[in-house]
Order: structure tokens, then C-alpha cells, then sequence
């Protein structure tokens, strides 16, 4: 089983943004995509979510394509976007019981699952609440609980630890790690190296719409000559630099 991008060219109407993907995420991989703010990241994940469609090139999911198999493909996939999508009229309980419906989970196995995961993040209490009474911090534990109870194939997830407390992103950490255990994949975007480092082991650095190169954080330091001394910051100078040369 894995995920299958080949030749992946996409973007928005009468803009195109991503050029050319390849990669693939094998069982129990974590992947994690890199790069400058507006290099394409999100547009990445959107195409994968089947939000946006492609202009060419191929996505599937234990061999399912996206474009010819939608229904079953989107059952195989939970993402957890960097700003939560919550509807304002439905409580914590209700966007739960959503998330049984919309995957098919069997309620008394999912129920166990999602009060391990809300006593996890502190949610426990707060069944009857309603997104209005969260505070940004729990809108994202919110996302974060209805994507592991999902318990999807593929875990999509965009820019997973600003906001979090510290806490709650161990915990993260630690239902990532989990679920790769598991056999499950992984796709994070992220500008927090030091944290993603703990579950990613392969990273692709997307530079203006391509992937540059495909490898371990020591793979990545070897291609841009960066000593193990420097900071990853050095690396996002350097696409810096790239970019303005382009
Ligand atoms: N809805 C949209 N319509 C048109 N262009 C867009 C849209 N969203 C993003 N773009 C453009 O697509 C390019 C890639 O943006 P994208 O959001 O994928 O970058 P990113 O790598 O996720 O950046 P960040 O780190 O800031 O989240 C940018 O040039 C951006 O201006």
C-alpha cells in the first residue's frame, strides 16, 4: 500500500503552481514537504485532498486514483488543515458523530477511540460545547481528534504545530508515531524541523512549484553543502537566495 503522485502538474484556474511532482509515501512513512512560504505546499496537499484539480499527472492511494475512484479514495484519507474548519452551529459531540457518518466508522469502537483521544487533549468535558466557546488552540485539537478517529490510511497534515501547546504537540508526536506503527502514512507540511524530526524521516524541499530533492534531513544538509552545525534556518536562506536568482 502507498501513495502515488506521478507527474503532478496543477495549480488554479489560469495559475499554475506545481510543476511536475513525483513522489510516493510507502506504509508506515512519514513524509514531510518543505519550503519558502508560497512554494507550494498547500497547493500540494490540496490536489491530493482532491480539492483542486489536476492539470496532469496521476494520484493514487493503495491503487486507488483519485480521479477515477473519488468516493473511495476520500475514505481512505484524514487531514488536518493548518486553520480548522468547524461549522458553528454543531457542538464537539455532533462534529464527532459527523466524522463516524462521513468515514462509516462502527459507533461503539469509534466512541472508545474519541474518548481516548478528548481525555487525550483535554476535551473530555466539553462534548456539549459549541466551536464559538473554543479557544484556536482547541479548534486545532478538535481537527487533530476528528482526523485520528477517522483512522484513515493516510494522515494529510498542514503546518501541524503552531499553536499547540507543548503538550498537546508530544501528544501529537506521539498519535503520528502510532499510527505509522501501524502501518498508516503521513504527508505534514511544516516549518517546525525540530518537532516533525521526532515522526519524519523523509522530506521533500519544494522550491517554487518543484521538488528540489527527496531525502533524510542528512541528504537534504548534503545536497545544499550545509554543515550538521547549521541551522535549518541556513537551508531556507539558501532557497531564499535561489529564488531571488531565478
Ligand atoms: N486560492 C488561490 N488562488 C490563486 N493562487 C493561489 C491560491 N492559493 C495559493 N495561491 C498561490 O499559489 C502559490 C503557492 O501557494 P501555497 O499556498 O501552495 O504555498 P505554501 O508553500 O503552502 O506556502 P505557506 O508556507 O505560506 O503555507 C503562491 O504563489 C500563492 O500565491
Amino acid at each position: 500500500m502507498s501513495l502515488k503522485i506521478t507527474n503532478l502538474t496543477g495549480g488554479y484556474t489560469g495559475i499554475p503552481v506545481i510543476k511536475n511532482l513525483n513522489f510516493s509515501i510507502e506504509e508506515g512513512q512519514a513524509l514531510g514537504l518543505i519550503g519558502l512560504n508560497g512554494a507550494g505546499k498547500s497547493t500540494t496537499i490540496k490536489h491530493i485532498l482532491g480539492l483542486l484539480r489536476p492539470q496532469a499527472g496521476k494520484i493514487e492511494l493503495a491503487g486507488l486514483s483519485l480521479a477515477e475512484q473519488p468516493t473511495e479514495f476520500k475514505r481512505q484519507v484524514a487531514y488536518i488543515p493548518e486553520t480548522p474548519i468547524l461549522y458553528p452551529e454543531l457542538t464537539l459531540k455532533e462534529h464527532l458523530e459527523l466524522t463516524m457518518l462521513s468515514y462509516d466508522l462502527p459507533t461503539e469502537a469509534a466512541w472508545e477511540r474519541a474518548r481516548r483521544l478528548l481525555k487525550m487533549f483535554r476535551l473530555d468535558d466539553k462534548l456539549d460545547w459549541l466551536p464559538i466557546h473554543f479557544s484556536k488552540g482547541m479548534k486545532q485539537k478538535v481537527m487533530i481528534v476528528s482526523a485520528f478517529l477517522a483512522d484513515a490510511q493516510l494522515l494529510v497534515i498542514d503546518e501541524p504545530f503552531t499553536g499547540l501547546d507543548p503538550l498537546a504537540v508530544t501528544n501529537l508526536l506521539d498519535l503520528i508515531k502510532e499510527a505509522l506503527s501501524q502501518g498508516k502514512m503521513v504527508l505534514m507540511t511544516t516549518h517546525v524541523l525540530a518537532d516533525a524530526q521526532q515522526a519524519v524521516s523523509q522530506y521533500a524541499v519544494l522550491n517554487r512549484g518543484t521538488i528540489e530533492i527527496i531525502g533524510s534531513l542528512s541528504e537534504i544538509r548534503q545536497h545544499y553543502g550545509l554543515k550538521d552545525s547549521d541551522s535549518f534556518d541556513r537551508l531556507y536562506q539558501m532557497l531564499y537566495q535561489e529564488e531571488q536568482h531565478e
